[in-house]
Order: structure tokens, then sequence, then C-alpha cells
């Protein structure tokens, strides 16, 4: 019977590398490594005591049968002696890239396990690092280190670290925004164990693609500083120090700097061809194409903000697993900040369903993220309260409260293809979460993730566990991604555009399983959507959102009937129905959504609006409530619009 394991294996890895040998440019690169390799392992053990005779008969002699490129002031072969340095060249050179690879590793991690600051001041060092020219760097360290080829290596190797740190940190920080490590955070996994799992698989490749193309320039370094005299000592040799020696007798036999300089250049090209062929096959961008990093995202944690914001009613509630009073999320900005959430108070009671609407931009996925602790570290998260599962966000908090919202919290994202790891099977991810927090053994962590994936009705779950998540579709992804979320006993799932994009017919299928959890462990959820349909057949409830703020929270039965801000009612209007007239244009919302950066005086949806006043756009209306669960902020709540025969409000008719 053949191992489910192996056959779980991703074969797709294995022939993007294949792929290399598939051009011919790629066969004649492996052809001469290979070569190279092979000599510098035998070359020495066959030619070495031959390269070292001298022949005082023979000195500076040229290219003859006898020595293709003549002799050396000793009269020693050239050619023997330029075979027998391909070990130390290519061992000195694969030694300063292992140093370059490491110290690069260290640095370019680092802004992920350290803090903001250390982290801003390590990736600040290697940008000023990596201005140098790297050949400049190598003789500063060959001076630092002293003349010789230990010397010569740490040089090299040191001199080679910024570029390749930068190298980590944009790879570091390309995987980090990826949901699966966000996912990690929510599960409460720590940073070093996120690197080790998460990132370093994820980065692999490219990184191995780039080393090879490094030892190419590592071996010109050294031969740039064997030659300058700073690199290999007599009596060793490399093919710097041959070089070094040859251009000494450059006018009596040309050939003496010639067979080193050949060497030099052939395994350069080697080790750049190979590598910019692996690139190619395997598809990661090689040093020159890759751009600054991309910020990393971790936890901003919130800073209190001084009261009183007014709660939303539930709020006194004694089963609340959400209290977010005068949530305010902003961003460094060009001019200053922009604040694409103003203020956001509300409170989720447990087994409730509270559904976020609005259009995009309008801060439904920043006032999620800022819930699950989730955003860039650029966020600055100011709220007079933020009370997640009884733990107030903004006090510091520990181990005890990453381990309470890991096992409690769960998070949902959009794209199921970018949830999890593609280097990691599916039950090891389920499992990390069940291992790291509940202490459970490799077996029973894994039991554990089979009896969730068959929770959430995938079949077949033994052997689903043990695949790659491309084997999964797009809808079994997600329901694993809730099934990951139920590894712990969650109080409170957070869904964001969880159906968003899948197939019209696994959208139900997600949406009631994530109904089914609700019901029958009165877990809270928090379903974030712009299709308010969606939101009103799931969730008790809805927040209504708008640039940056909550302008309406009703009950979710009440949407089609009981809406009062003019924005929920075009919201609603927009959606088609059975009574829809199909011959005439669908409702739109007239005009653009607010830009974050120029929200205007007044109510922001005045400019929109048909029942728009001077006070609206004088004064921004807060939201109150009317003595019900009924919240709106709006000047005219529940006033008339005038309609066309069609349903639709005057002033959009006119508007589009
Ligand atoms: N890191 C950031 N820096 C600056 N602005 C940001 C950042 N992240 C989001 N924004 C801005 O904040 C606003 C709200 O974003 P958010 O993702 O919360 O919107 P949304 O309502 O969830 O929209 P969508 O439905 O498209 O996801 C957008 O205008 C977005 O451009």
């Amino acid at each position: 019977m053949s191992d489910p394991s192996r056959a779980g294996r991703d074969p797709r890895r294995a022939s993007r590398w294949a792929g290399v040998v598939r051009t011919p440019l790629g066969l004649a690169a492996v052809v001469l490594t290979l070569a190279l390799l092979v000599l510098a392992v035998v070359a020495p053990m066959l030619w070495s005591a031959d390269a070292s005779a001298v022949d005082t008969d023979d000195i500076l002699a040229g290219p003859s049968a006898e020595h293709w490129a003549g002799t050396d002031n000793l009269g020693r072969d050239i050619v023997l002696r330029t075979l027998v340095a391909t070990r130390l060249s290519i061992g000195l050179a694969l030694g300063a890239t292992a140093i370059a690879v490491v110290v690069g590793l260290v640095l370019g991690t680092a802004p992920l396990l350290l803090g903001r600051r250390a982290g801003r001041a390590v990736v600040a060092g290697v940008n000023v690092a990596v201005a140098f020219p790297g050949l400049l760097l190598a003789l500063f360290f060959a001076v630092v280190f002293g003349v010789g080829a230990t010397g010569a290596v740490l040089a090299v190797g040191f001199a080679g670290a910024p570029s390749f740190a930068r190298l980590v940190q944009t790879l570091v920080a390309g995987v980090a925004a990826h949901d699966y490590v966000s996912a990690a955070r929510v599960a409460g996994v720590g940073e070093l164990r996120i690197l080790v799992r998460h990132v370093l698989p994820n980065i692999a490749e490219p990184l191995i693609v780039n080393a090879t193309i490094g030892a190419g320039s590592a071996l010109l370094s050294f031969a740039g500083l064997s030659f300058l005299g700073l690199g290999v000592q007599a009596p060793a040799y490399d093919w710097g120090r041959l070089l070094f020696e040859g251009v000494g007798s450059l006018y009596v036999n040309p050939a003496a700097a010639f067979a080193p300089g050949a060497a030099v250049l052939l395994a350069g090209l080697a080790l750049n061809l190979l590598g910019e062929s692996a690139a190619k096959a395997v598809g990661v961008a090689s040093p020159g194409e890759l751009s600054v990093a991309p910020r990393r995202r971790r936890a901003a944690r919130a800073t209190p903000l001084p009261g009183p914001a007014e709660p939303d009613p539930q709020a006194d509630a004694p089963d609340l697993v959400l209290d977010v009073r005068d949530l305010h999320v902003g961003f460094p900005a060009r001019d200053g900040r922009v604040e694409p959430v103003r203020g956001v108070t509300f409170a989720v009671r447990r087994g409730e369903a509270v559904g976020i609407v609005g259009e995009s931009g309008s801060g439904k996925s920043l006032t999620a993220l800022a819930v699950a602790q989730l955003l860039d570290d650029l966020a600055d998260v100011r709220a007079e309260r933020l009370d997640v599962l009884g733990e107030d966000l903004t006090a510091p908090g520990g181990e005890s409260r990453r381990h309470h919202l890991g096992t409690s919290l769960a998070m949902v994202f959009q794209d199921p293809m970018s949830s999890f790891n593609p280097t990691t099977r599916v039950g090891a991810q389920l499992a990390e979460v069940a291992r790291h927090h509940q202490g459970m053994g490799r077996r029973e962590a894994m039991d554990r993730a089979v009896d969730r994936l068959a929770a959430v009705r995938i079949d077949d779950a033994e052997r689903r566990v043990r695949q790659y998540p491309h084997e999964f579709s797009g809808g079994m992804r997600q329901r694993a991604m809730i099934g990951m979320g139920l590894m712990g006993s969650p109080e409170l799932v957070i869904a964001d555009e969880p159906t968003t994009a899948l197939d019209v017919t696994v959208q139900q299928q997600v949406l009631d399983l994530l109904q089914a959890i609700r019901r029958a462990d009165d877990v809270a959820l928090v379903l974030i959507s712009h299709d308010v349909t969606v939101v009103g057949d799931v969730c008790d409830r809805v927040l209504v959102m708008y640039a940056g703020r909550v302008v309406e929270d009703l009950p979710a039965t009440g949407l089609t009937t009981s809406a009062r801000h003019p924005y929920t009612r075009a919201l609603v209007a927009a959606v088609p129905t059975m009574d829809t007239d199909l011959d005439r244009p669908l409702t739109v919302i007239p005009g653009r959504p607010v830009d974050p950066a120029d929200v205007p005086v007044g109510c922001a949806y005045a400019a929109r609006c048909p029942l728009a006043s001077d006070r609206c756009r004088a004064e921004d209306p807060p939201l109150a409530g009317d003595g019900t669960a009924h919240r709106v902020a709006c000047w005219h709540a529940g006033d008339p619009i005038d309609v066309d025969p069609g349903g639709r409000p005057l002033a959009q008719v006119e508007a589009t």
C-alpha cells in the first residue's frame, strides 16, 4: 500500500526544480557547475604533488605541449596549479556565501522578531550598508579581519551580508503579509515559531537561488582580494593568487594570467547562469528584480482613548464577547495621518451574529483586524475600550492572554488560497494550534485535526489531513480554515468576506457551516460582507459602516423594512429583488465613497444623500439610539425620500 504522506508530497515543487535542466542554458550551467565541483574534489588528490614540483630549469616558460599554459617563476605547471586551486577557490567562495546567508538571515528576520523600534533600526542599518559597493566593503573588512584566507572569507562574507539581509527582509515581509501568518498569530503562535514554520520554508527557494548567484559574485570578490595581495597567502594558492602571480610575468608569459583568469570567469559564469536558470524555472525573482521590502504585519497594540463615547445599548449585558468603544485606526500619511476608522462603537453578545456591511473602503476590515490584533505595526489603534472575550486590548498583554485569545477567537479570511501555508500539510497546520495551546502530543493533535475536518464536513478527513492546501478545492480550503478555528473552543468567530472568493454554489455551504457552528456551541459571529443579502440572511444584527463610522445599527430582520439611514436604504435598494424591473438600469448609489485622506466636514454621506441639508454639511450626526436596539447617525433619519415610479430615489436618478 502506498504511503499517503508520500502521495501528498508537493510534486510541483520538484518538477519546477527539474525545469532548470530543460533549457540549453540551464543544462550547460548544471553540467559546468557539476564539473567544477568534481574538479574541486579530485584535482588536489590527483595533481597536488605535480603542481608543486619545482623545476628550476624551466622557469617562466611559455605554453608548450608539456605545459599548456607555461610555468611560473619556480617552473611549476600553471594549468595543474589552476586545476588544483579549484578546491580552495570554490571552498572559499562557498564559505563566504554561507556567512553572507547566515548573517543576512539574522539581520533580515530581525524586524519580524524584534519590536518596532529595534526592527526599524536594523532595517535602516541594512539600507545604509547596501548603499556601499560590495568590493569596497570587502576591502574594508579585509583590512579589519587581517590579510589571509580566513580574513578574506570573513570579509567577503560580511560584505555580502547586507544584500542578503535586504533580500530576506523583502521575502519575509512578503510571506508575513499572508493570511496564514495572520491565522497563526490569531492562534497565538509566537513570532519565532511563525518564522521557523511558516516563513522560512516559503522563502527557501528564492534564497537558494540567490545564494547560488551570490556564490558567483563571492568568487569574483576573492579573485579581486587575492589579486590585491589581501587574500590567500603563499604557499597556499587560489585562482586570485595565481592571477596575481601571473600578472607579474605578463610580458614573459601572458598565459600564466590567462589560465586562472579563465577559471574565475568560467566558474563565475556557471554559478550565475545556474542561479538565473533556477530563478526562471522556480519562478522567483533574482536580486536585480527585487523591489524594496513591503511592510510587515505585526500586532499593533491599541492605545486607550480618554472617554466617554456613548456605548452600544447592549454593552451592559453580562455575556459580552466584544465591547468596542470609540475605536480609531489611523496610519501615517504624507500630510500627517489618515484615519480610515473614526470612532466605531459596538458590542457583541455571546451567540450573537453581527454583520458589518458597507462599500469598499468603509473600514470594515480594519475594524476586524484591530479586534484580532492583526494590524500592521504602522497602524495607530486607539480606543476608549477594546475588550475582546474579556481581555482588555488597550492594556499590555502577556502569554495568558495570547493563550486565551488563541483558543477562543477564530478568524476566517477572504482568500482561502492564502489562508494556508502552501509548504505544510493541512493537518499539520490544524494540529499546530492544538499542540501549541492545548499541549497535545503529535498523535492526539492530529486526531483532533481529523475530527475537526470531519466537523466542517470534509469527507475522508483521515486522508485529507495529509494533503497540501493546493490539493483542496477553494470551498474545502475555506471549510478547513473554519475547522482550524474550531481546533480550540472558539467563543467568537470573525469572518471577513468568507465567501467572496468562492463559487456561488459553495458560498451557501460555507454560510450554512458558520450558522451551524454558531448554533451548536453558542459561538458569536462577526460577519463582514459588502453583500447586504448575505448579512441579512445570516445575522441577528447589522452594523452599516460608512467612511470609517457606524452609521446605522439595526436588527437584520428590519433591513428592508425599518432601515432609517439614507445610506442603508440605498444599499438595500441597490439589491435586485424578484420585483425589480430588469428592463430598467439597476439602482446605484451616486458619487464615490469618501477618501479617508479627505473626509468632509459634517456628515460624510451628505454629498451623496438625497436628504442632505445645510445642517448635514456642517455637523456630523452622532450615532444615537431610540431606546431600542436600533441606532442611527442621521439628522434626517427615516424622512421620506422622493422616489421615481421604479422606486429609485429621485436625487440618485438625476445623478446616474
Ligand atoms: N495600511 C494602510 N495604510 C493606509 N490606509 C489603509 C491601510 N489599510 C487600509 N487603508 C485604507 O483604509 C480604508 C478602509 O480599509 P478597509 O480594508 O477596512 O475597507 P473595507 O471596508 O474592509 O473594504 P473592502 O470591502 O474593500 O475590504 C481604505 O480606504 C484603505 O485604503
